[in-house]
C-alpha cells in the first residue's frame, strides 16, 4: 500500500494552490487525487471552448439536483469541474473577489482571521496582474495571471455607458475600493488562454519528485482509526484500494463532494447516517448543511443589427470562418469571448448594508452581460445577433443541503439548492430583472434594439416577472457553505486551522468552508481558501 505525508483529495481551484505550497519542502511527500482527467484541450484552454463543456462528461459531473420545490418543482443540472484545475477547468474565468464586507462578515460570524484585512494580502500574493491596477489591491509577484479581456466586443461599452441610466458609473476594478456599476471583467487568461488552477499553480511545479498527482482516481471514503484519518478509500478503473496518509489528508473536492465523503466515512447527522446504515464516528450536523448558491435570470433581446457575437450572413465571412486565424495569429476576435465580458454590481431598493452600522447599503445584485443571443434560457446555439444581461441575488437566504442519496452506494448525493425558499431572495430578484431592464432601455442600445424575447413585453408586474423566475432561474455555479468553518453547533471546520471538528488530521480546504456566499464569483476566493489552508498547515508542521 502506498504512502504519502499528506493527501490532497481533489485538483480544484483550492487543492491545486494547496498542493503547490505543501510540496514546495522536498522534504515531505504529496499526493494530489484527482477523480478527472487532464484538461489540456482546446475546449479548456481557449476562452470560447467553454460551451463544449457544459454538461460534457468528460469534464463536468454535471449532477441533477433534486426538483426545486420553489421553481415550479424544476431540476437543474448542476455543473461542477471534474477535471485537473476542478472547477476552474471548465468555468467563465471572471476574476472577482466579493465585497469587502463580506469577509468581516466571516469574522463576525466568529472566523478569527478573516476579515477583509486578513484576506486581502492572501489574494495579492497569488496574483499577476497585468492591468496595472493599484497595488494597494492588486499583487503582481503571483502564479495567477489575471488581465483584462483580450477583446471584448464593442457592445460591452454600449452597455457601460447604459449603467447611467440606472444611476451606474463605469468601474474599471471590481475588486478595488468599490463593487458598484459597470465594466468589463478581469479574466483569469494569460494572452487569451484559459488559465485555470491546475495550469498556475500545479503544472509548472508537477516535475517535483515529492508530488504525485493520481488522476481518474475516486477518493470513496477515510480511512479512520478513532480521530485518526490513516488514508483514503479510492476507486479507480474499477478497483478499490487504501492509499495512506502519513500526516493528513486534505478534502477539496468542493462543495458537493467534500461533504459526501465526510458523510460516507461516518461524520454527520448521527440519526440521518443510522438511517442510511453508516456507522456515526463524529456527529457533525452540520455537514452537507448550510448550501449557499447565487441563482440568476435573464433579459434577452435580439439585435436589429449584426452588432453582437453570433451567426448570420453578415458575420459568417468577418468572424466566424476568420475567428480561428484571428485567434491563431493575434490571440484576437470572437474565440477570445468568455461569454460574460462585461458585468458589473448594483442596489436595489431592498439593498441593505453587510456592515452592521454603515450608513452605505451594498449592492445585493450582479449582473453578467453577454454579448450574444438567445431567445430563452438553456438554448446552447441559436443564428442572429443579439444580447443578455443575467442578474443574480447576491446574498442570498435560503439555504439548502447536501445528502447522500438512499441508494445504498453512499456515492450518489441530493442536491437540494432550495432555491427561493426566502421571499427576500425573490423580490431581490425580481427588483434585479427591473434594474436590468432599466439599462437595456438607454439610449445607448437604441441604433440595435430588436425585440426583448424574455421576459418579453407581456410580462410586466412584480407577479409576472416572479412567475418567469420560477420558470426560469437558475445557479450562477457558485455552491459554497456545505462544511462550513465557524464556531457554532453547525460548523464543520474550525476556522483557524480548518480541521473537521473531532478529528486530528483531516481539514476541508476549499469553496465548502465558506460560511456565507461571498458577493461575487467563488474560483479566486477558494485559490485564497487553498493559500490561506496551506498556511495553516505549514505553521502547524513548523512548530
Ligand atoms: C460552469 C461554471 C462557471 C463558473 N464561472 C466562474 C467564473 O467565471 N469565475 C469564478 O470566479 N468562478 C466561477 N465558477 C465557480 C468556481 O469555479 C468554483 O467556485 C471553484 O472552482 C470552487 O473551487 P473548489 O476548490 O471548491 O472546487 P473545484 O474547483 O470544483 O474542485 C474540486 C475538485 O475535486 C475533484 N473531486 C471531486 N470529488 C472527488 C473525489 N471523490 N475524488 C477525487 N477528486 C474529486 C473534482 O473533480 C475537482 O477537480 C464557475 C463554476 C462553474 C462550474
Amino acid at each position: 500500500m502506498k504512502a504519502y505525508d499528506y493527501i490532497i483529495v481533489g485538483a480544484g481551484a483550492a487543492g491545486c494552490v494547496v498542493a503547490n505550497r505543501l510540496s514546495a519542502d522536498p522534504k515531505v511527500s504529496v499526493c494530489l487525487i484527482e477523480a478527472g482527467g487532464d484538461s489540456n484541450s482546446p475546449w479548456v484552454n481557449i476562452p470560447a471552448g467553454i460551451f463544449g463543456l457544459y454538461g460534457n462528461k468528460k469534464y463536468d459531473y454535471a449532477f441533477e439536483g433534486t426538483p426545486q420545490t420553489h421553481l415550479h418543482n424544476r431540476k437543474m443540472m448542476v455543473n461542477r469541474g471534474k477535471a485537473l484545475g476542478g472547477s476552474t477547468a471548465i468555468n467563465s474565468m471572471v476574476y472577482i473577489r466579493g465585497n469587502q464586507n463580506d469577509y468581516d462578515g466571516w469574522e463576525r460570524q466568529g472566523c478569527k482571521g478573516w476579515s477583509y484585512q486578513d484576506v486581502l494580502p492572501v489574494f495579492k500574493k497569488l496574483e499577476a496582474n497585468k492591468s496595472h491596477q493599484s497595488a494597494e489591491y492588486h499583487g503582481f509577484e503571483g502564479e495567477l495571471t489575471v488581465t483584462k479581456q483580450q477583446d471584448p466586443h464593442s457592445v460591452c461599452n454600449t452597455f457601460i455607458k447604459a449603467g447611467a441610466a440606472a444611476g451606474l458609473p463605469e468601474n474599471t476594478d471590481f475588486n478595488g475600493a468599490s463593487q458598484l456599476g459597470l465594466g468589463v471583467y478581469d479574466v483569469k487568461q494569460n494572452e487569451g488562454q484559459r488559465v485555470s488552477s491546475y495550469s498556475a499553480f500545479v503544472k509548472p511545479v508537477q516535475s517535483r519528485a515529492n508530488l504525485t498527482i493520481l488522476t481518474h482516481t475516486d477518493v470513496l471514503s477515510l480511512v479512520l482509526a478513532g480521530d485518526l484519518a490513516k488514508g483514503v478509500n479510492v476507486e479507480s478503473e474499477g478497483k478499490t484500494q487504501q492509499i495512506l496518509a502519513n500526516k493528513e489528508v486534505i478534502l477539496s473536492a468542493g462543495t458537493i463532494v467534500s461533504p459526501r465523503i465526510l458523510l460516507a466515512s461516518g461524520i454527520g447527522n448521527k440519526a440521518e447516517l443510522e438511517a442510511l446504515g453508516i456507522e456515526c464516528q463524529v456527529d457533525l450536523p452540520g455537514v452537507g448543511e448550510n448550501l449557499q448558491d447565487h441563482i440568476d435570470s435573464m433579459v434577452t433581446v435580439r439585435a436589429t443589427a449584426p452588432a453582437t457575437i453570433g451567426v448570420s450572413l453578415a458575420s459568417l465571412l468577418p468572424h466566424v470562418v476568420l475567428a480561428p486565424i484571428k485567434y491563431a495569429l493575434q490571440r484576437k476576435g470572437w474565440l477570445t469571448t468568455n461569454y460574460v465580458e462585461a458585468g458589473g454590481f448594483a442596489k436595489t431598493k431592498l439593498a441593505e448594508t453587510a456592515e452592521p452600522g454603515s450608513a452605505e447599503a451594498d449592492p445585493d445584485i450582479q449582473f453578467h452581460f453577454t454579448p450574444l443571443y438567445r431567445s430563452h434560457r438553456g438554448k446552447k446555439f441559436e443564428f442572429g445577433h443579439g444580447y443578455s444581461v443575467f442578474t443574480c441575488v447576491l446574498r442570498p437566504r435560503s439555504k439548502g443541503t447536501v445528502k447522500l442519496a438512499q441508494d445504498g452506494t453512499h456515492r450518489n448525493v441530493l442536491i437540494d439548492h432550495n432555491f427561493f425558499a426566502d421571499e427576500r431572495d425573490q423580490q431581490v430578484l425580481v427588483e434585479g430583472i427591473k434594474k436590468a431592464r432599466e439599462i437595456l432601455a438607454s439610449p445607448e442600445f437604441d441604433g440595435i434594439r430588436g425585440e426583448e424575447m424574455a421576459p418579453g413585453k407581456d410580462i410586466q408586474t412584480d407577479a409576472e416577472i416572479l412567475h418567469y423566475l420560477r420558470e426560469t432561474a437558475s445557479t450562477v455555479y457558485h455552491p459554497v457553505g456545505t462544511c462550513k468553518m465557524g464556531i457554532d453547533d453547525m460548523a464543520v471546520v474550525d476556522p483557524e486551522s480548518l480541521k473537521v471538528k473531532g478529528l486530528k488530521n483531516v481539514r476541508v480546504i476549499d469553496a465548502s468552508i465558506m460560511p456565507a456566499l461571498i458577493s461575487g464569483n467563488t474560483s479566486s476566493p477558494s485559490m485564497m481558501i487553498g493559500e490561506k489552508g496551506a498556511q495553516m498547515i505549514l505553521s502547524e508542521a513548523s512548530n
